[in-house]
């Protein structure tokens, strides 16, 4: 389906400009991918797939500017929906590993065929909600699921003990807006990191990275 995508993927090479080929035709390919899957499988709102790299793409790359993640860790992207922040952050960091899960098979399906059609060789995707799954992780990102106390529950107990990486396991949240309730409410010791920081788009300048060590 052919439509055109603004900003389009030069956005994604200005601000990793290290890409390797393999990367950079991946990132390419999601501009014709989603365009197609989204008009058959709802995963992002109709008016805002002209929007994929910047609303959708680098939003989700905000959490590859706060850490990096070594070969072999092993992260799980809970509520993926079509594949975010999952799906970019697979591309970036071929030697993890991720898994994604959404409560909703067809997203799912989604998301098997764009890492498929791209090969991506680092993704497994399941049909399944957060709370049964029973694996263990060295860190959970996530994007617009439900407030942090319920996702904390969720998923606390599904972080690995031993650190691998420059920061400790933890969870990573994409949030937007008035974090504090959210934080004071779940008790938690987390770190808020601004998306400006690392973006310069108006976009950003409410989305955030919230960092919990667990
Ligand atoms: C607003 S969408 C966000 C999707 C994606 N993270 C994104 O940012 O584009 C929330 C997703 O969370 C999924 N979800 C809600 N509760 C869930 C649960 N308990 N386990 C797994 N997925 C869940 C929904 O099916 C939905 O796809």
């Amino acid at each position: 389906m052919e439509v055109t995508l603004d900003p389009s993927v030069e956005i994604i090479y200005n601000y990793f400009p290290k890409l390797s080929d393999t990367q950079r035709e991946q990132f390419r390919r999601l501009g014709e991918l989603y365009p197609y899957w989204n008009a058959q499988i709802n995963v992002i709102s109709r008016k805002d797939i002209y929007s994929l790299y910047l609303h959708h793409v680098l939003h989700s790359l905000g959490i590859a500017k706060f850490t990096n993640f070594t070969p072999g860790t092993r992260v799980l992207d809970v509520g993926t929906g079509g594949g975010f922040p999952g799906i970019p952050l697979a591309i970036l960091f071929p030697e993890a590993q991720f898994d994604l899960v959404d409560s909703i098979g067809k997203k799912i399906k989604v998301v098997r065929e764009v890492a498929s059609a791209i090969g991506l060789k680092n993704i497994a995707a399941y049909h399944i909600r957060a709370e049964e799954l029973d694996e263990k992780y060295d860190f959970v990102v996530s994007r617009a699921v439900t407030r942090l106390a319920d996702f904390y529950r969720w998923v606390a107990n599904k972080i690995l003990k031993k650190d691998r990486n420059a920061i400790a396991n933890g969870i990573l949240y994409l949030k937007g807006g008035d974090l504090r309730d959210e934080i004071n409410e779940a008790r938690l010791q987390a770190e808020v990191h601004p998306l400006s920081s690392f973006f310069s788009e108006a976009f950003f300048e409410t989305k955030h990275i919230v960092y919990i060590p667990v």
